[in-house]
């Protein structure tokens, strides 16, 4: 499908395992859910523009590159893309952060927000939305309504695990927003979430339940 990319590399088809695995207890389910983020940040970024920049190893000088162009902000919409900002903040560590909270209502699906947070000069910046769910798509089509009101242009959209629903969805409400994900499930329960999935993320993330 065009504008979702699937990162099939086996390192994140390992961890995406353990992290369906009902048996994964919450420390390592956290810690799993970090490293496939550094590990799908490195995807997502595989783009970006380099510039070249005359250094002195110890040896001699050279041309060697340096990332240009805008500078990163990372958007995990909480709870869940919490654990998934940190595995990113892990290879980039100089960019920003902007905390976006939204919950599901649990009776109509439509997400509900409660915080937001932005660097004041997010518009300028290469927005990466992050959560590892993307189930009906409500949730990801409502932060990226929010950051495109807050004047974000060309946001890119990470998550673990997708719903063909969801996917179909967030394409249709946001054409121009590509998605990288581990895998799309073909299947959306009645309560919305994804089968097989990996359960709910937020609450085996932070041991919720
Ligand atoms: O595509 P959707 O149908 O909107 O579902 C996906 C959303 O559901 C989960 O969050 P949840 O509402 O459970 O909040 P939490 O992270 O605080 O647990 C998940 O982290 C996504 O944000
Ligand atoms: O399967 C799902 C769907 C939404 N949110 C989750 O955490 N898991
Ligand atoms: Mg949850």
């Amino acid at each position: 499908m065009e504008g979702l990319t699937i990162v099939r590399h086996p390192l994140v088809q390992h961890k995406l395992s353990l992290l369906r695995d009902r048996s994964t207890p919450t420390q390592m389910f956290r810690a799993v859910m970090r490293e496939t983020a550094t590990l799908l940040c490195y995807e997502v970024t595989r783009d970006l523009p380099t510039r070249p920049v005359r250094i002195e190893t110890p040896l001699a000088p050279i041309e060697a590159a340096e990332i240009a162009g805008k500078k990163l902000v990372f958007v995990p919409i909480l709870r869940a893309g919490l654990a998934m900002a940190e595995g990113m903040l892990d290879l980039v560590p100089a960019a920003r952060v902007a905390h976006l909270g939204l919950y599901r209502d649990p009776a109509t699906l439509q997400a509900v927000e409660y915080y937001f947070k932005a660097p004041e000069d997010i518009a300028a910046r290469l927005v990466i939305v992050v959560d590892p769910m993307l189930a009906t798509g409500h949730s990801a089509i409502a932060a990226l309504d929010r950051l495109k009101a807050a004047g974000v242009t060309a946001p890119r959209f990470v998550c673990l695990l997708a719903a063909r629903a969801g996917v179909e969805a967030l394409r249709a409400a946001h054409p121009d927003v590509p998605i990288w994900t581990a895998a799309v499930d073909e299947v959306l329960n009645d309560h919305g979430y994804i089968v097989p999935g990996l359960g709910d993320a937020g609450d085996r993330t932070f041991g919720t339940r």
